[in-house]
């Protein structure tokens, strides 16, 4: 499991691959040849995730205990080390064990020759445990609060700084926030509305728990498949966050005046929103039309959609040069590309891929897309403008810029999105919304809800 593990750091680190969309196939390809138990899923998963999150934290532990400075070090072998790290410093594997462990595959995927170097640079790791380290290779946080909760919390120090700017709150509820981006999500299924319930599910999936916030949301007992469910099998739920659930539905349930029969998803690769929404259009006599830009993206939009009771359509379209009439929607969703960083617990790898320009380089396609989505939506009509990340920069920023740009041939109001998520406590002054992993269990989505005027 140890080489599986190996196999998707070198796919992430050579090709950019994303671990969360490499590992399954190679899980499912051992289980398939046997002798590869659930708790080896498990633990090649978290050998996995683990590394790659705390991955500036493990290189500056084994850059204090190699003698050459990190980037001389083949990548393959940095990449045996970096495991080799996690299982010391950040799993209960006993430290013979990890290092034997190691060694032996470094020996059979390296050679012997550099597996005598992993040894040697492992047993140095072994001098400390991981706030020996800490204490170590962090500076002090009163001399560099934001390297020093980088190196602690495993973020590069850039993106300590902007959650840090997003959350606007002290050291405390900052700690809390970095230390939720470095635990597994649970797996929450959503229900599509009549298409499957809740009850369905938690019958179906063993130890399962309704969702915290979402009506349509259950949580799956740690280890549990959604694959194994029928209603996952068959379209009728899948898996889908909190955060998305609950976007979505205030959205649908933002009050409307009017008609209410053609929504917009504006883009909606690969379709977790837009399936949800198409349920909730078609309990309503509503249409969705689902637009993506990426055609493999659209094609799995189309997936998603299979079965959905109401009308739909995909379109492979660019939302900034629509194919649609102006006005012609009810409702309008637009959940912009954006850097993610509010996802990063899903996507192990993305806060060391990410670069501080990403932040500023989304912004003319978001407010492009906002703008566009304002002038699909007919006088009178909501728009809702949702991202996965918290920064301001990719989210009020965009929404107020929006409002004041003059030009753009619509003109809205903001509509208080808070009371669209019943039940759901700190979501932030208003009228927009934020939710965040440490304090909902979600991922940090943003959502504005707008109205358009004329
Ligand atoms: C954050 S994702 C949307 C996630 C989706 N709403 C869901 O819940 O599954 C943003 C999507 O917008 C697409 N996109 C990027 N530029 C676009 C454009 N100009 N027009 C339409 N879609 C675009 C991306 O390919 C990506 O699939």
């Amino acid at each position: 499991m140890r080489e599986l593990a190996f196999e998707v750091l070198r796919a992430v680190d050579e090709r950019d691959a994303y671990a969360n969309l490499v590992l399954p196939p190679l899980l499912d390809k051992a289980r398939a040849s046997g002798g590869f138990d659930t708790r080896d899923a498990a633990l090649a998963t978290e050998l996995v995730y683990g590394t790659l999150r705390r991955q500036g934290t493990y290189d500056a532990v084994l850059a204090a205990c190699t003698d050459r400075p990190l980037r001389e070090v083949d990548p393959p072998v940095l990449d045996v080390l970096s495991l080799g790290v996690h299982q010391l410093l950040g799993t209960r594997i006993p430290d013979h064990a990890a290092v034997s462990a190691t060694v032996e595959l470094a020996r059979r995927v390296l050679g012997d020759g550099r597996a005598k170097f992993v040894n040697a640079v492992l047993r140095r790791v072994t001098a400390h445990s991981l706030d020996g380290w800490l204490e170590r290779v962090a500076p002090p946080y009163e001399e560099d609060p934001e390297e020093h909760l980088g190196i602690v919390h495993g973020h590069p120090r850039w993106v300590v700084s902007a959650l840090w700017d997003a959350l606007g709150s002290g050291r405390t509820e900052l700690e809390e926030m970095l230390a939720a981006n470095n635990e597994r999500p649970e797996v929450t299924l959503v229900a599509r509305p009549g298409r499957s319930t809740t009850d369905e599910l938690l019958a179906a999936a063993e130890d399962s728990r309704p969702g915290h916030w979402s009506p349509y949301a259950v949580r799956m007992a740690e280890g549990g498949d959604p694959g194994a469910l029928e209603a996952v099998r068959e379209g009728r739920a899948g898996v889908q966050d909190e955060g998305s659930q609950l976007v979505a539905a205030a959205l649908a349930d933002a009050p409307l005046e009017g008609p209410d029969s053609r929504w917009l998803d504006g883009c909606a690769g690969p379709g977790g929103k837009a399936a949800l929404l198409a349920a909730l259009a078609a309990r309503r006599g509503a249409a969705l039309v689902a637009a993506e830009k990426r055609p493999h993206r659209a094609r799995l939009v189309v997936r998603a959609l299979e079965g959905n009771p109401g009308p739909f359509q995909v379109l492979t379209a660019d939302g900034t040069r629509p194919a649609w009439r102006p006005a012609a929607f009810d409702r309008v969703l637009v959940d912009v590309p954006c850097t993610g960083l509010g996802a990063l617990r899903r996507r192990p790898e993305a806060r060391w891929r990410r670069r501080p320009g990403d932040l500023a380089g989304f912004a003319p396609l978001q407010r492009a897309l906002l703008t566009h989505a304002l002038r699909s939506a007919r006088p009178g009509g909501v728009v809702g403008y949702a991202t996965c990340s918290p920064h301001p920069a990719e989210t009020r920023a965009v929404v107020d810029d929006v409002l004041a740009a003059s030009g753009t041939g619509a003109t809205a109001e903001w509509i208080d999105a808070r009371p669209l998520l019943p039940g759901v406590p700190e979501l932030g002054e208003g009228p927009d919304i934020q939710l965040w992993p440490h304090r909902h269990g979600t991922d940090a989505m943003y959502l504005a809800l707008l109205r358009r005027t004329a």
